[in-house]
């Protein structure tokens, strides 16, 4: 009798397909997560079939036998066809897809308990500094002692003190324990005729199932949110779970205390800064089908879920959904395809749509739905510009008169305001006076940006830190370096000398950089504890501050200089976004947006409130330019850590450039970022009609050229950034 045998999908992308025999006695069927042989090692795969993994047929008697089959439910074929979707795609290995399928490892491992600490309520005999902070700082909290010790500050040895004295006791956790039940009639809302109008497709469309992908284009404030929830409540009901795809933490927090409110139970949450014990208990429930809405950044989309029934793409226009390393994918797009393969509907929601969306729902692919106005009678804001030309603010300031008065007004009236600058830090450059030298990042062409808060210089694309020279390095002068330009935190110091007794906050990824401190943020910012909110596009989207009603935009043109191909379109989205945060309460918003070119097409589109118009040309541009949704790009970059090597490699490829009508193909130039992490860069784009087979000669081209080892290739297909 032959073996039985299986082939797998290894989850290393330097392993291609490996074959295995199956012991006697082991159950294995495609999709299975089994452990198999390597040498001397033990590694992971996935059972695949065979016919769509091409392999090197080795013989019967050669096969070594899998070690075993781990304990998790297989890998659905729904979710196997998307990762090979995805690799081929975006000309990425399926391995490094599958690994993000299998997102914890800790959840392979089987049913587990765990060991958790809380406090007593006993009194250690004796008590020190250290424990009484410990004691003070564990109230209510339950976790593992590192990070019990964490959360106190406080090290793991004075924690095992307490446990010893009987102040701190272990307890036996189900590392499994099933989440809280969300119920879809919790606290159903009453919703507007256009919204309930909106809510009945979306739940028609949930309730019979099959693919069906939607473009939910409703303005700011409208109501998408509890819109989309009716669908969920559908979902809920026939029991089938929902995935809610947001792009940042910082707006979880705040979906999250809504969802509680409208299901009774909070979603179970996925992102990069959950802790491993949290991963594996989600992962696994997804997995058993037991999660019921899972709300999270791009990452979840590749999990596998049990029984999907529904997924929402919450301000589907962000760039944030857009991975640019590793496997380089847009999650809005790879949602669609989830949802083709599962044959469930997709949400898009956005007040603000990509164009490549509109388009869609223009040609029908996509059923559009839209909610004209906002929710409860109140007004979209007033907009208006301030031509920087004609009223400048003072020297060394950039809050012009106009701008500064609606400030006054608002903090004597007791509302909110909020100044909108898409720039982290104190200044973006520091100068010397004396000899010019400008202070670069020693491993990225980057200035180093000043952050006053923390006193420390950063680079924001490598992380790079350090402390602000005294002196100029190049020329030895001191008191000659001066901070050139402004970030938030500058324009938080120019509020706070406007306006002496306002309290100001500044809301950046630099300050709301846990899940914690974001809730907190929206909880002040709701109860109108905050008067002046100084953000980047952080706080552009999602927001619903009741008090909320003035916004300034403090450099309407920062976002069009420089050579992106999506400029004009981001900025319409960010200041539209930004606007539609004011006047969502009761009181009417006013929007004050600083420029030097009010006649640009974007600015006055955005003054005149026309997006239409906006849409319309920014189309035609893209038309003309081949670029999508009318043709496609795909991006090439060469790095190496040695610059001739990394130049020599593009140059290589270049060379060997596929002539083909179709396909139009530009460089290679050194990246606008040429050195980046310490690597050199160079940079090809390519621009292809539609009709043009792109990832398979991009494929064929890359694979073709051999390369040193330091040098590596990156394929950006559909590429956001282009750095
Ligand atoms: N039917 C309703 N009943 C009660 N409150 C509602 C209803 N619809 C919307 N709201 C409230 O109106 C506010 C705006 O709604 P929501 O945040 O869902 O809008 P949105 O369209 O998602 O806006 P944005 O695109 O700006 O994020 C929220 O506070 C929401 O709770
Ligand atoms: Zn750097």
């Amino acid at each position: 009798m032959p073996a039985r045998r299986v082939r797998l999908l290894m989850m290393n992308a330097a392993l291609g397909p490996l074959d295995y025999r199956v012991p006697d006695g082991l159950d294995v069927n495609a999709g299975a997560v089994v452990v198999a042989p390597l040498g001397p090692r033990q590694v992971l795969g996935i059972v695949w079939e065979e016919e769509r993994l091409p392999a090197e047929r080795i013989d019967d008697s050669r096969l070594r036998p899998l070690l075993g089959v781990c304990d998790v439910p297989p890998i659905r074929a729904e979710l196997r066809r998307l990762i090979e979707w995805c690799a081929d795609y975006y000309c990425a290995p399926m391995a490094s897809v599958a690994r993000m399928v299998i997102a914890s490892s800790a959840a392979l491992r089987g049913a587990a308990t765990m060991t958790e600490y809380r406090l007593t309520g006993g009194m250690p005999e004796r008590m020190t500094a250290k424990r009484e902070l410990a004691l003070a700082a564990l109230e209510g909290e339950q976790a593992s002692l590192r990070e019990l010790a964490e959360m106190a500050g406080v090290s793991e040895a004075v924690l095992r003190g307490l446990v010893n004295q009987g102040a701190l006791e272990p307890v036996e956790v189900d590392c499994d324990r099933p989440y809280p039940q969300a119920r879809a009639d919790y606290a159903v809302p009453e919703l507007s005729p256009q919204q309930a109008e909106v809510a009945a497709r979306l739940v028609e469309a949930t309730a019979s199932g099959g693919f069906s992908p939607f473009l939910l284009d409703g303005v700011t404030g409208s109501g998408k949110t509890e819109t989309y929830c009716e669908a969920i409540a559908s979902a809920l009901e026939h029991g089938q779970q929902v995935l809610v795809l947001l792009p940042e933490i910082a707006l979880t927090e705040a979906f999250l205390r809504r969802f509680e409110n409208r299901f009774g139970a909070a979603p179970v949450q996925w992102h990069s800064s959950l802790k491993a014990t949290e991963r594996r208990r989600a992962w696994r429930a997804i997995a058993a089908g037991t999660a019921q809405v899972v709300v999270g950044a791009r990452s979840a989309l590749f999990l596998p879920y049990a029984n999907l029934g529904l997924i929402v793409v919450d301000e589907a226009h962000e760039i944030s959904f857009k991975q640019d390393d590793g496997v380089r994918y847009n999650a809005r797009d790879v949602a669609v395809m989830r949802a083709r393969f599962e044959r469930i509907p997709v949400v898009l929601a956005s007040a603000t749509p990509a164009l490549e969306s509109l388009a869609m729902a223009d040609s029908g692919v996509y059923e559009r739905l839209v909610l004209p106005s906002r929710f409860g009678g109140a007004q979209m804001p007033a907009i208006q510009l301030i031509d920087l030309t004609e009223e400048p603010p003072e020297r060394g300031e950039w809050i012009a008169p106009p701008l500064r008065r609606a400030l006054f007004d608002r903090l004597e009236k007791g509302e909110q305001s909020l100044l909108f600058l898409n720039r982290r830090g104190y200044a973006p450059l520091t100068l010397c006076r004396d000899c010019g030298h400008r202070l670069q990042c020693p491993h990225c062409s980057a200035w180093m940006v000043e952050h006053r808060f923390s006193a420390r210089l950063a680079c924001h694309h490598c992380g790079h830190e350090m402390p602000p020279p005294k002196a100029c390095p190049e020329c030895g002068a001191t008191d000659s370096l001066v901070p050139c330009g402004p970030g938030v935190e500058r324009i938080a110091d120019e509020v706070a000398q406007i306006l002496p007794d306002a309290r100001v906050t500044v809301a950046t990824s630099d300050t709301l950089n846990s899940p914690e401190r974001a809730a907190q943020f929206v909880a002040e910012a709701e109860h109108g504890a905050i008067d002046v909110i100084v953000g980047t596009q952080l706080v552009t989207k999602g927001f619903h501050f009741p008090e909320l009603t003035l916004v300034g935009v403090i450099d309407a043109d920062l976002g069009l200089e420089g050579g992106d191909l999506r400029a004009a379109e981001r900025t319409y989205q960010q200041i539209a976004q930004v606007a539609g945060r004011a006047g969502r309460g009761a009181k009417p918003g006013e929007v004050l947006i600083q420029t030097r070119h009010p006649d640009a097409p974007v600015i006055a589109a955005l003054a005149a409130g026309d997006r239409d118009a906006f849409y319309e040309a920014e189309t035609e541009a893209r038309r003309h330019a081949h670029a999508p949704p009318f043709g496609r790009w795909a991006a090439i970059i060469i790095s190496s850590e040695d610059e001739a090597e990394a130049r020599m490699a593009a140059n290589r490829i270049g060379d060997t450039r596929p002539r083909l009508p179709d396909l139009q193909i530009y460089g290679p130039a050194p990246a606008p970022m040429a050195l980046l992490r310490g690597r050199y860069r160079f940079r090809l784009l390519v621009n292809a009609r539609r009709s043009a087979q792109l990832q398979q000669t991009i494929r064929q081209w890359i694979a073709a050229v051999q390369h040193p080892p330091g040098v590596r290739v990156g394929i950006d297909i559909d590429p956001y950034n282009f750095v």
